[in-house]
């Protein structure tokens, strides 16, 4: 699973956290990611507890490592509210904007994040930013990748379409799309980039989250900074 900057104590301190505002009963919107992952362990083991919780996954991995650990699972099309969702993310500002898409997730990740009543981010601190700068992923549908690029340049950024590590040509996401990461250096107003790139043509979802999340837990090397807002 892809790793980043922070350190596994970091993630697991932040997650394991999160996963305590889970109560029976409640359904759980599982996020992706090596932070995430620590949260879904924790859910696991309140499940063999006796916990009774049912998981709606982002992602193939979360829905693998679900099923490894042992949380009951309900489909994103069979669920009208999550109650909980628990997702890391790349990139956090002060007002929680996101940026996410670093497991090419982000289109299911956003719908079940969007439609939890809770959300909360998970991170390590070198999450954590003034300003969201790094690149924004676009899942984009095959044909499309060509001209989302060029719009993209005319927002003033590039895009580049995301390789797959150990198989030759594009990453396809769980929906069969494509990933274009966008470098558009400090995004100052993420909103309005968000409006611009959900108004492309061909784009179906971008990793902007802006004005999604309720709360960011980010783990410390002894504590749990928590973030509103
Ligand atoms: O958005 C995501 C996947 O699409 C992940 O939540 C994001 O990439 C953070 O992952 P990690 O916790 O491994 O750093």
């Amino acid at each position: 699973m892809k790793t980043t900057g922070g350190t596994d104590d970091q993630k697991r301190r932040a997650a394991e956290r999160a996963a305590e505002l889970v109560s029976s009963g409640a359904t759980v919107g599982l996020g992706t990611g090596s932070t995430a992952a620590f949260a879904i362990r924790a859910l696991g083991r309140a499940v063999a507890d006796g916990a009774d919780v049912r998981g709606v996954a982002t992602s193939f991995a979360s829905r693998e490592l679900a099923r490894e650990v042992g949380i009951p699972l309900v489909s994103l099309d069979e669920v009208s509210t999550v109650d909980v969702a628990i997702d890391g993310a790349d990139q956090l500002d002060a007002d929680l904007n996101l940026i996410k898409g670093g497991g090419a997730a982000h289109a299911r990740e956003k719908i079940v994040d969007a439609m939890a009543d809770r959300f909360v981010v998970v991170a390590d601190p070198s999450k954590v930013t003034e300003t969201l700068d790094r690149t924004v992923p676009l899942e984009v549908l095959p044909d499309a990748r060509t001209a989302v690029a060029a719009r993209v340049e005319t927002l003033g950024g590039e895009a580049t379409l995301r390789r797959a590590d150990r198989k030759d040509g594009p990453v396809v996401t769980d929906n069969g799309n494509l990933v274009l990461d966008c470098a558009f250096g400090a995004v100052a107003d993420p909103a309005s980039l968000a409006t611009d790139l959900s108004a492309t043509p061909g784009v179906v979802e971008h990793g902007l989250f802006v004005g999604v999340a309720d709360e960011a837990y980010v783990g410390t090397d002894d504590g749990v900074d928590v973030r509103r807002p």
